[in-house]
């Protein structure tokens, strides 16, 4: 079980936002203040951006010490609407300062194999510059579908074998899957990558992810069929901050 999983309950999805903004900003102050620079790894999809807003209007002088990464990524054009980069860019990245260089956005341009490769190769160059056997993100920011997917970890993916027994293999550190039930390639990280986050936010909003949360939270859940359980090994810190739809399925 992860140190410090915690589980954080607010009654909307804004104040969900509110709540874990002011934790995300406490964590990227304290990772610049002990090595000088702070890796964020953002989520997609749609439950993300209130959070992104949030961020982008409180008082942060420090976002030029921020390397922006993201945990998964669709296979289509940074512009397309489905892009986690443009909802990002959208959301966040174009009302703060982070340095062009210093924000790691995948390259699907490139064709699923040629991203994942790069991008395993710059999260194998941070491994590298941390002195660390795995890229550590200072904060790993992580949604759930209500399938329990987590980044793009779907149920029945070979990559949650490595999750499931725990070893880790020499599992690269980003991938491209194949999504049988979406019919379409993602991007993703590892359960590699996610178990050596310093720290992981999970957000869940919303009644539709009841179910999935209840699983995987309940008593013994399987990371084959439900990914998210395998945030409860991750050895950093582990905060859940869900509203009371997600919690107890009904609206807040
Ligand atoms: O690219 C993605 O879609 C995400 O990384 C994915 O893992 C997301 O976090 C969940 O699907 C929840 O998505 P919503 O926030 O839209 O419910």
């Amino acid at each position: 079980m992860a140190r410090g999983a915690l589980i954080r309950l607010a009654s909307t999805p804004e104040s969900v936002a509110a709540a874990a903004a002011s934790e995300v900003l406490a964590v990227l102050e304290a990772a610049m203040a002990w090595r000088g620079e702070a890796h964020l790894a953002l989520s997609g999809g749609r439950t993300p951006a209130a959070l992104h807003r949030v961020l982008a209007s409180l008082p942060f002088d420090g976002w030029s010490h921020v390397h922006v990464w993201f945990g998964d990524e669709r296979m289509v054009a940074p512009a397309h609407a489905d892009s986690n980069y443009r909802m990002a860019r959208e959301t966040l990245l174009s009302a703060v300062p982070v340095p062009e260089p210093q924000v790691h956005r995948w390259e699907t341009e490139l064709g699923p194999g040629e991203a994942a490769s790069r991008y395993d190769a710059a999260l194998r160059d941070l491994a590298t510059r941390q002195e660390r056997s795995a890229p550590a993100f200072d904060l790993l920011l992580l949604g759930m579908g209500a399938d329990a997917h987590t980044a793009s970890l779907f149920p029945g993916s070979p990559l949650l074998a490595d999750a499931a027994d725990g070893v880790d293999r020499a599992a690269p550190f980003a991938t491209a899957v194949e999504v049988p039930t979406l019919n379409t390639w993602r991007l993703t990280v590892t359960p590699a990558t996610i178990r050596a986050a310093r720290t992981v936010f999970v957000l869940v909003v919303g009644g539709d992810k009841h179910a999935a949360l209840r699983r995987v939270l309940g008593a013994s859940p399987d990371p084959l069929e439900a990914p998210a359980t395998l945030l409860h090994d991750v050895p950093g810190d582990l905060a859940w901050y869900v509203d009371r739809a997600a919690l107890f399925g009904k609206p807040g």
